[in-house]
């Protein structure tokens, strides 16, 4: 893993506990192909995701950003390649299946029962209890610091879990969808960044949600169109343009500037790469 630049906001609470980047991937796609009638959205697309490291994936409107996050969390099924996780080729026919494979979605859509309190919200029927039945019975303190325990872990400190869910803003949301997918052990986190727009303060916690989802170990498939922000917390940066692997590129390869001016060119890059492809 790349050393991680100064990041705009502290460290998650008890700071980074770093684990050793595995070298095998958790994630992998080999020329991942779906087609929406004769065009393709994704045309031989492949990238690798391992533990512990973030991968950007970013590209304008119609890159194929949303199909990829589709194939990855089970919601489509890919045309040609394969999907593979640890290593074992994959065809998720469900986002059932990708979510017991460990791989957790965080959607740009994502939703909470506003109603109910924050805290219900994390654990969602799966609150600890305690007692033997018929007297088995919610442990209302155990539940209630477990998902502050949670949010905290992923740079939460201070929300009141006794609150509706409906009082959170976009990025608390986001925050608790990604403390809850960690608590019950994500091993890939795919965030598809929110398309409202966010406050520098809301897009702050969801960087601190990818960094402490980094620091567990886990892999971060970070899907944005802001190379700015990408920049930020990535290892590696894929660039997809008219469905297709534009550049993919480490932090090493590529600063700021030369992320936001290929993103800029993405379409033109792709187009040249495919006539370079053709010509060889
Ligand atoms: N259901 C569909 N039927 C036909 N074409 C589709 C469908 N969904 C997406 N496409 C096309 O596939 C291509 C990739 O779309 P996709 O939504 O994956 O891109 P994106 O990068 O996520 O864009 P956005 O940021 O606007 O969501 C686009 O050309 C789009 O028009």
């Amino acid at each position: 893993m790349s050393e991680q630049p100064a990041l705009p906001f502290p460290e998650p609470e008890g700071g980074p506990v770093l684990p050793p980047v595995a070298a095998e991937p958790v994630l992998e796609l080999r020329g991942v192909t779906v087609r929406y009638g004769s065009v393709p959205a994704l045309d031989r697309v492949s990238l690798r995701l391992r533990p512990g490291t973030v991968t950007c994936v970013l590209g304008e409107n119609g890159a194929g950003k949303s199909t990829l996050v589709q194939v990855v969390s089970g919601v489509r099924r890919h045309d040609d390649g394969e999907l593979l996780v640890d290593g074992k080729a994959v065809r998720f026919r469900r986002p059932r299946q990708a979510r017991s494979r460990g791989i957790a979605t965080i959607w740009q859509d994502l939703a909470v029962i506003p109603l109910m309190t924050v805290w219900r919200n994390f654990w969602l029927g799966d609150e600890p209890t305690r007692g033997v039945w018929p007297l088995r019975r919610i442990d209302l303190d155990v539940a209630r610091e477990g998902a502050a325990r949670a949010l905290a872990r992923v740079g939460l400190p201070d929300v009141n879990v006794n609150q509706p869910a409906a009082a959170l803003q976009p990025g608390q949301r986001h925050s608790l969808a990604v403390a809850r997918a960690m608590h019950f052990g994500a091993r890939v986190l795919v965030v598809d960044e929110p398309a409202a727009p966010l406050t520098v303060a809301q897009h702050a916690l969801v960087l601190r949600t990818v960094v402490a989802a980094r620091d567990a170990g886990l892999g971060v498939l970070y899907v944005t169109s802001m190379p700015g922000y990408a920049h930020l917390v990535g290892d590696r940066f894929v660039l997809l343009a008219g469905g297709r692997v534009a550049a993919d590129l480490t932090r090493e390869d590529v600063d700021v500037d030369g992320l936001t001016r290929l993103m800029s060119g993405g379409e033109a890059l792709a187009t040249l790469t495919a006539e370079l492809r053709r010509a060889t």
